[in-house]
């Protein structure tokens, strides 16, 4: 077919949708729920109970009510930026970006820590401290043209920028770089230097803005092959975190504002998998509940650990399914609930309740 001749297909498409017979869908799918269940009914070494995801519906619900948790739970946190403007889109993009891999095998007291008005911040804490301290110090590390200037942002920068009060590093100090690097190159050449840019070409569409986010940036495009399926298990956590945390900061108004929120599910990390065990509504197979209660490293991209975040995602849906069946009229979604479990999940690490480790995966993907 030469050139100038338009393939037959496309021509049919077009009469199609002339005609009004074709509409091409407005709403995006991630595909994330999708995947989940695929990998949820084809795992042998995770399972669900649905005796204690029914106990858990009711019990996070009546918490979630007691707390009143909302969206603006986001914002009252200490270390959150507290203005709703570019300013703290550029910060929550920046966080995004490097909101992976906060895990230590050292002690309390020895491992990778923050220290920022006054206090010790660790894991993910620490990450949003680091930022702070940056800005505070003169540091643009929330800028996009900074990221591209190697003069500038380089290794030692980031040293400077992530400096512990203990021996400890933060992990993949490198491959936070390497995000930073790709990031300011691809909004340099498609967003005109700021995701304010980003999440207007989403045009309200929290789907289409995670879809964005995977096709455009390689360091977000956190989708793996799940035992030789061909298309690939789509995770897309820090993607989806990332227009949570936008949809929280600016409650769902302005840089916040999507139609349909509710599509995006929970992020598969490290933490939430570990409190849905700990209630017994996810359970391992006995070698893989070994593993992690022996806090033995759990291979990237392998089997058991696309089991663990597949089903911990579809754990998530079910117990937020369950929330609407009984209380119809509440507000919740799989951010919220997701939320809540996680804090829940902190707090428990604070007061030395944890009962059972979390898994051990080092990835620049949770
Ligand atoms: N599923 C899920 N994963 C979350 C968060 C958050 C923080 N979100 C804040 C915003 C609103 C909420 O109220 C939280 O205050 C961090 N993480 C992930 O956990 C890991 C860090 O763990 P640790 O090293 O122990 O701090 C790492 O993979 C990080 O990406 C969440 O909310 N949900």
């Amino acid at each position: 077919m030469s050139d100038d001749e338009a393939d037959p297909e496309l021509l049919a498409l077009l009469r199609q949708h002339l005609q009004g017979k074709l509409t091409i869908s407005e709403e995006p799918e991630t595909g994330v729920l999708e995947g989940a269940e695929y990998v949820y009914d084809n795992a042998i070494d995770v399972a669900l109970d649905m005796r204690s995801c029914k106990r858990a519906a009711s019990a996070i619900y009546a918490q979630m009510q007691q707390k009143q948790y909302s969206p603006a739970t986001w914002t009252s946190h200490e270390l959150h930026p507290k203005s709703k403007d570019e300013a703290t889109v550029a910060f929550i993009f920046t966080m995004d970006l490097l909101n992976f891999s906060f895990w230590s095998e050292k002690p309390d007291a020895e491992r990778f820590a923050i220290e920022y008005r006054g206090k010790r911040w660790t894991g993910y804490w620490s990450l949003v401290a680091a930022l702070q301290r940056a800005l505070d110090e003169g540091i643009p590390i929330t800028d996009s043209h900074f990221w591209q200037d190697e003069e500038s942002c380089n290794l030692d920068t980031l040293k400077q920028v992530f400096r512990s009060c203990t021996n400890e590093e933060i992990p993949l100090l490198e491959e936070r770089l390497a995000c930073l690097r790709e990031a300011g190159k691809v909004l340099y050449e498609r967003y005109r230097c700021h995701p304010v840019n980003l999440i207007a070409a989403a045009n309200g569409l929290a789907a289409r803005l995670v879809n964005l986010l995977a096709r455009d940036f390689r360091c977000f495009r956190d989708e793996h092959v799940f035992e030789g399926r061909r298309k690939p298990i789509r995770f897309l956590k820090r993607a989806q975190i990332l227009v949570a945390d936008l949809w929280a900061c600016f409650e769902g108004e302005s840089y916040g504002e999507f139609r349909d929120i509710d599509k995006i599910t929970m992020f598969a990390d490290y933490r939430v998998p570990q409190i849905l065990n700990t209630m017994g509504c996810i359970f391992y197979s006995p070698i893989l509940d070994l593993t992690i209660r022996d806090k033995k490293e759990i291979p990237a991209g392998g089997s058991w650990e696309l089991q663990l975040r597949a089903c911990s995602i579809w754990c998530v849906e079910l117990i937020r399914r369950e929330i609407m069946r009984n209380h119809p009229e509440a507000r919740v979604n799989a951010i919220l609930i997701d939320f809540f479990l996680y804090d829940t999940i902190k707090e428990m690490e604070a007061a030395g309740q944890e009962s059972v480790p979390h898994h051990r995966t080092r990835s620049i993907w949770y």
